[in-house]
Formats: C-alpha cells, sequence, structure tokens
C-alpha cells in the first residue's frame, strides 16, 4: 500500500479523536502531507449528520488549535474530508452497511482503521472487518494504548488483530514515542560517541523518569476507574522511555532492528511480586487539594469513579534492568496526576567524582526534559570567577525551540499519523513488546491485591504521597524536582 486514501475512526466523537486525532490531521492536511482525496470518516453510535459533525469536529479544533494556525479556507477544506457514520462496532450485521458505505466512495488505494475506542472492541471491529471483507492487504489498523488491562487480555487481543492482519499491517501506538524530545533521545544516544562510554553502571549511580500531570482523571472517569495510573501511564508510555534509555543501539534505525533492542530491556526487568511490592513500589490517590490556587476534588469525587475506589491515580517504582550494561543501576519510575506541576523528564544521575579535589563538588547530572519545555541540560561543576577555587555547579542548556525557533512543534499525533500513512512502525510497539511490558506488570497488579490495597493518599497539587519520597531517601536518593 503506498498513500491510503481513507482514515476510519472508530470512536470518532470520543476524547482522544477530537482533542488529539482531528487537530494533529488538520496540521497534516494544513501542511498539504495528505493525499488530496483522503477522507476521513469518523464512526461511533450517536446518530450525528455528517454537517453535525463538521461542526462538532470545527469546535474542538478550534479550542485545540493555535489561533494562528487556524483559518476558515483551511478549516473548509479540511471538512471536505469528514464525513460521519454511525453505527455500534460491537455488533456484526452493521459492517454490512459500512462495507456498502464506503464502497459507493470507492478506494482503490486502501484504508486505514483507527481504533480509538476502549480496547474490548478491539476485537469485534478487527472481526467484523474481515467478515464484511473490509480488511485486506490494502489496510492498516491503528491500536491505542492500554492493549487489553493485563498480559491475558493483550494477548487475546493480539490473537484476535493478528488472525485477520499480518503484523506489518498493526500500528499499536504510544503516542510518546512520537514526541519530539523522546525521539531526540534517540539522536542523543546514538549520534554523539561522548556518552556511550559512561552510559552504563560503572557511571551512572541512577536513572529517574517522571511524567508528572496537573490534569485530574476529567471526563475519563469511567474507564480511569478500572485502569489506574499503572495501566494507564507506566505499561505503556514509561516502560517506553526506560527502553529508550536503557536499550543497546540498534543495528539499523529501522522498525524491526529498534523494536528487537526494546523487547530485550523489557525481559531483563527485574520482577517485582509478592511483598516486593512494598518495599519497591508505591501507589497514590489524589486527595482534595488546590491546582494553580483553585480548588480540586478528591479523585472519589470525580466524575464516574466509585466513591470506593482502590484505582492508583500515582505510581512510583524502584526497577532494575538485569543486564551487564546496568546490574545495579536503580531506575525510578513516577508518574501521577493532580500533581504540583506539569513535567515529564528523565534524569541521568552521574555517579560522583572518584577523587574529590575540591570542598564543592556535585555529580554531574543530565536532565532531558520532555515537557512542557524541550530541552535538554547537563549538569557540570565549574569555577566562580574571583579569587580561589569555588566551585559553582552550571548547566549546558539546549532549549529545543529556541534551537529551532522557525520550526512549528509538531504534536505527537502528527508524526505518528503521518508514519502511519507512509507505513512506517518504527515508532510503534510490536506484539511482543506490549506481551513482554503486561509479563512485568501484571505481578505487581496481583502484588497490590494481595499486600498493598489501599493507595496513600496525596493532596492535589503536592508531589505524591510521603512514601514516594521515602523510597530514594532510603538509599540515599531524592527525585530532582
Ligand atoms: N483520551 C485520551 O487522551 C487518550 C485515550 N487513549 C485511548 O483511546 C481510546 C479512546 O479513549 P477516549 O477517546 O478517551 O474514550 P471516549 O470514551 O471519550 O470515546 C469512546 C468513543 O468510542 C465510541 N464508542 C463506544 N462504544 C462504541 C460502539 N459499540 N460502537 C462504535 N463506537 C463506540 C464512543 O461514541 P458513542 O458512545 O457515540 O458510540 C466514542 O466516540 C481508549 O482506548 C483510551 O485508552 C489513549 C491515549 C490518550
Ligand atoms: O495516554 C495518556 O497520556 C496522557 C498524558 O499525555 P501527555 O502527552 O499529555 O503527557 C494522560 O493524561 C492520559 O491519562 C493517558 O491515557
Amino acid at each position: 500500500m503506498n498513500t491510503p486514501c481513507d482514515m476510519l475512526v472508530f470512536g470518532g466523537t470520543g476524547d482522544l479523536a477530537l482533542h488529539k486525532l482531528l487537530p494533529a490531521l488538520y496540521h497534516l492536511h494544513r501542511d498539504g502531507r495528505l493525499a488530496p482525496d483522503m477522507r476521513i470518516l469518523a464512526v461511533a453510535r450517536n446518530v450525528l449528520t455528517r454537517s453535525a459533525y463538521q461542526a462538532l469536529a470545527e469546535r474542538r479544533c478550534r479550542a485545540q488549535v493555535a489561533r494562528h494556525d487556524f483559518d476558515n479556507d483551511t478549516w473548509a477544506s479540511f471538512a471536505a474530508r469528514l464525513d460521519y457514520f454511525a453505527m455500534d462496532a460491537s455488533q456484526s450485521a452493521e459492517f454490512g452497511r459500512l462495507a456498502k458505505f464506503l464502497d459507493a466512495g470507492t478506494c482503490q488505494r486502501g484504508r486505514i482503521y483507527y481504533l480509538a475506542t476502549a480496547p474490548n472492541l478491539f476485537e469485534p471491529i478487527a472481526e467484523n472487518l474481515a467478515i464484511a471483507r473490509l480488511a485486506g492487504d490494502n489496510t492498516r489498523i491503528v491500536l491505542e494504548k492500554p492493549i487489553g488491562h493485563s498480559l491475558e487480555s493483550a494477548q487475546e487481543i493480539n490473537a484476535a488483530i493478528g488472525a485477520v492482519f499480518s503484523e506489518a499491517q498493526v500500528f499499536r501506538i504510544d503516542h510518546y514515542l512520537g514526541k519530539e524530545t523522546v525521539q531526540n533521545l534517540m539522536a542523543l544516544r546514538f549520534a554523539n560517541a561522548l556518552f556511550e562510554p559512561i552510559w552504563r553502571a560503572g557511571h551512572i549511580d541512577h536513572v529517574q523518569i517522571s511524567v508528572n500531570e496537573t490534569l485530574g482523571v476529567e471526563n475519563r472517569g469511567a474507564y480511569y476507574d478500572h485502569a489506574g495510573a499503572m495501566r494507564d501511564m507506566v505499561q505503556n508510555h514509561l516502560l517506553q522511555l526506560l527502553c529508550l534509555v536503557a536499550m543497546e543501539a540498534p543495528v539499523r534505525f529501522d522498525a524491526e532492528a529498534v523494536r528487537n533492542e526494546k523487547v530485550k530491556i523489557l525481559e531483563a526487568l527485574k520482577p517485582i511480586s509478592g511483598l516486593d511490592v512494598q518495599d519497591k513500589t508505591v501507589r497514590g490517590t489524589y486527595a482534595a487539594g488546590k491546582i494553580g490556587g483553585q480548588e480540586v476534588p478528591a479523585y472519589y469525587f470525580e466524575k464516574q469513579v466509585d466513591n470506593d475506589s482502590d484505582t492508583e491515580t500515582f505510581v512510583a517504582l524502584q526497577v532494575e534492568v538485569d543486564n551487564w550494561r546496568w546490574a545495579g543501576v536503580p531506575f525510578y519510575l513516577r508518574t501521577g496526576k493532580r500533581m504540583a506541576k506539569k513535567s515529564s523528564e528523565i534524569v541521568i544521575q552521574f555517579k560522583p567524582v572518584p577523587h574529590r579535589l575540591f570542598e564543592v563538588s556535585q555529580a554531574n547530572r543530565l536532565v532531558i526534559r520532555l515537557q512542557p519545555e524541550e530541552r535538554i541540560s547537563l549538569q557540570l561543576m565549574g569555577k566562580t570567577p574571583g579569587k580561589g577555587m569555588r566551585l559553582t555547579p552550571m548547566e549546558l542548556d539546549l532549549n529545543l525551540a529556541q534551537v529551532f525557533p522557525q520550526k512549528r512543534r509538531w504534536d505527537a499525533y502528527e508524526r505518528l499519523l503521518l508514519d502511519v500513512i507512509e507505513g512506517d512502525s518504527t515508532l510503534f510497539m510490536r506484539r511482543d513488546e506490549v506481551e513482554a511490558a503486561w509479563a512485568w506488570v501484571d505481578p505487581i497488579l496481583k502484588g497490590w491485591l494481595e499486600y498493598y490495597q489501599n493507595p496513600r493518599p496525596y493532596p492535589a497539587g503536592t508531589d505524591g504521597p510521603e512514601q514516594a519520597q521515602s523510597l530514594l531517601e532510603l538509599q540515599g536518593r531524592f527525585w530532582q524536582d
């Protein structure tokens, strides 16, 4: 398949489609990156006319796209691509209607099916596409994370998808891999000779990976209350970041080589199970508090959340990668909702110098900041101007928005949607990767059920439960904020 002409977005009225996918497609359209005859068909159960859907999409895109990037003419030409089809995707019979509708638009060059729905619809949609003869060589399917809620359910989904689509046709999306700075991490590691000799246990004391959000569960309580931070963020985004920090250099920058290296890391993760969960993991749930001066409710009072819920909105973990390069180096992972500030970063904390010459000396630290701003900074020690040898920590600081001021920063979904259209799966998760991640996560979830049922409360607008601080402090370390 070259450039597919149609994209079907199952779940086209959902939060993801309206908040992320359509704005990303609008930008690609505006930049002339979509084939002129490519149509976008949103599918959901709600009965809407085409023009009602276009109006809904316009409202949401206007709110999402920067003012200077949105203009009425571009919108009108983009909206002409948009159509809407109401159907229940769990019902086989409905796919016959869909096939007729699609045939009327005749498409020779293929189709992308984007499943922006809950994962329990992945299997029926794939099977029903096959029954209606809508799945063929000229098609691709995009699956949103999380793929299932456990190893077993992920295997079941992957098997059902695999029965209809070949692995090369399946794009398991993790939007963190579409972020510029995440890709920059690979450039930093594998396009610079500088870091490789010291990127290992002998020189690195520990690694921190934090993805902190100020948002709560918003209007996604129904989904989130059954997922929690472990399934929503750790199983996918945080483990993917860990893989990129820890993996060996792939032999080529292509889908198979990169994914082979990531799988090796997932398979090398030391299991955390049983009572280990009490020492190596922290679960938390936000209580009422203040974000940016505004009072916000406790998790239990969010919409569609069970008042007795024991779902976690915060996780901190001490992880070990059991291989030659990383033996004995802790990787601390942390993610939470309703934290003090939005910030995603990776901190590589180097070991101190072997022999101390100066009174003040701090070990070097490399900070790769993914958001809100994209920057890479290396903390070094330098001399304070003037008499004597007084040292001060200073930073070599690379702000990517300043290095490329003329370039609009692409949203992760823009990049990834274009990769799907072009058939490049380097930044997508392969089946064995997803399953290896679940195989490591499952024992923690099981351990929690037996030994750690009640998440620790933390006031919204703080850095999470105290126990997350102790996780590092007990080892003489602290979170880098
Ligand atoms: N929202 C986000 O930021 C992110 C979401 N995701 C993942 O994306 C997926 C979608 O999430 P999100 O958009 O938040 O979910 P929403 O609940 O907002 O949207 C679900 C969509 O699916 C449609 N739908 C539900 N049941 C059916 C059905 N039987 N047949 C056809 N359509 C159906 C809904 O419309 P209707 O009810 O009218 O049928 C709606 O359009 C989830 O897997 C989520 O984990 C991943 C990353 C980020
Ligand atoms: O996948 C998800 O990611 C978002 C956070 O993404 P970011 O790009 O804003 O960092 C998270 O809010 C959501 O719960 C989760 O499903």
